[in-house]
């Protein structure tokens, strides 16, 4: 009866502890909060000031008392304390109703962290008011999140692009088989076309800039129909704010060497792959995930270069967040791993 009591009132939350955004799962809700993973101090007192997506807009616009920054950026914890107030502050937005219970925490974290960064999260996570802490990696929930059958005894590869990483895992029997993590991934992308920007146009321009090029203009294959984009930025020799248009072939150019990078590490995962999990690929292919899976023909170029068919997740933004509310509903996963 207790138990029942306590299920009935569960509050279990699923944590996708990007790089770049964090996502909580609630059990039984979904999806409850979707916010970039940025903090903004106050200078001197180290005080948190914002956030979230308050703080995202704060980025490159701040006055000499405030820094916004990325705590986990590069896919590795940059900053331990601020990562754990950003952590407490979405478990305690989640979980604003004092009369239940703590709730248990599934955590997704990249894979390429060390034992003493995971241990960390799981700190940050109990002081943050977690019970439980359970981390699962980051290509592992993916790969569930989209609905691979991992569980079966064949190969399930998906390729995860996130902010700081691009993630690659092959898995088998609910195991990873082999993993690899590169930290060329969305971050990346955008200090290319900030480069492009300066060396082409001698236009200096801030990340969300760059990062609103990618999304508008990006494309890793040749579009049907080539796009233009305003920009505007500072002239870098005249010091003043200047505008300038470019078209989607100049950022596929510029954005050559970081698909080149990505497309390496696919060929380099597929190449470490067993001969019977090999033979499984040709005909499943591999499922892409991570925000970076929405830039535009990457999808159609990784095919041409592995020749394997390759899937776009349904959400490839929610994955990892929906792998770990699967994990909560099923913690099989879980019982088979500890
Ligand atoms: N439409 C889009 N086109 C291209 N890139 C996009 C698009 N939407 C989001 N992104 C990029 O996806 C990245 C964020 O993806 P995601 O939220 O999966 O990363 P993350 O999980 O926070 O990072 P990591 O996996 O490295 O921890 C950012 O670099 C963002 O600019």
């Amino acid at each position: 009866m207790a138990l029942k009591f306590l299920s009935h009132f569960s509050n279990d939350i699923g944590i996708d502890l990007g790089t770049a955004n964090t996502l909580v799962y609630l059990k039984d809700r979904g999806i409850v909060l979707r916010e970039p993973s940025v903090v903004a101090l106050d200078s001197t007192t180290r005080k948190v000031r914002a956030v979230g997506s308050d703080a995202k807009r704060m980025l490159g616009r701040t006055p000499g008392n405030i820094t916004a920054i990325r705590p986990m950026k590069d896919g590795v914890i940059a900053d331990f304390d601020v990562t754990e107030a950003m952590l407490r502050y979405f478990i305690r937005k989640v979980n604003s109703n004092s009369f239940r219970v703590s709730p248990r925490v599934v955590i997704a974290i990249p894979s390429g962290i060390t034992e003493v960064e995971k241990r960390a999260v799981k700190d940050s996570a109990v002081h943050a008011g977690a019970r439980d802490v359970i981390t699962i990696p980051e290509p592992m929930a993916a790969a569930i999140g989209v609905g691979l059958p991992i569980d079966e005894p064949a190969a399930n590869m998906i390729v995860d692009i996130g902010g700081g990483t691009t993630e690659i895992a092959i898995i088998s029997l609910s195991g990873i088989v082999f993993s690899k993590s590169i930290r060329v991934a969305g971050d990346e992308i955008d200090a290319a076309i900030v480069n492009y920007m300066k060396r082409a146009y001698n236009l200096l321009i801030g990340e969300r800039t760059a990062e609103e090029i990618k999304m508008r203009l990006g494309s890793a294959y040749p579009l049907d129909e080539e796009l233009t984009m305003e920009v505007k930025g500072r002239d870098s020799v005249a010091g003043l704010p200047k505008t300038i248009h470019i078209t989607s072939q100049e950022i596929r150019e510029a954005l050559s060497d970081t698909m080149a990078a990505i497309v390496d590490a696919v060929r380099a995962a597929l190449e470490r792959c067993p001969p019977e999990l090999s033979a499984d690929l040709v005909d499943r292919g591999f499922v892409l995930a991570g925000g970076g899976a929405l830039i535009r023909g990457i999808d159609r170029l990784l095919s041409e270069k592995t020749g394997l068919p390759v899937t776009i997740a349904e959400d490839p933004l929610s994955a990892v967040a929906n792998g770990t509310g699967a994990v909560l509903s099923d913690l099989s996963w879980v019982l088979q791993h500890s």
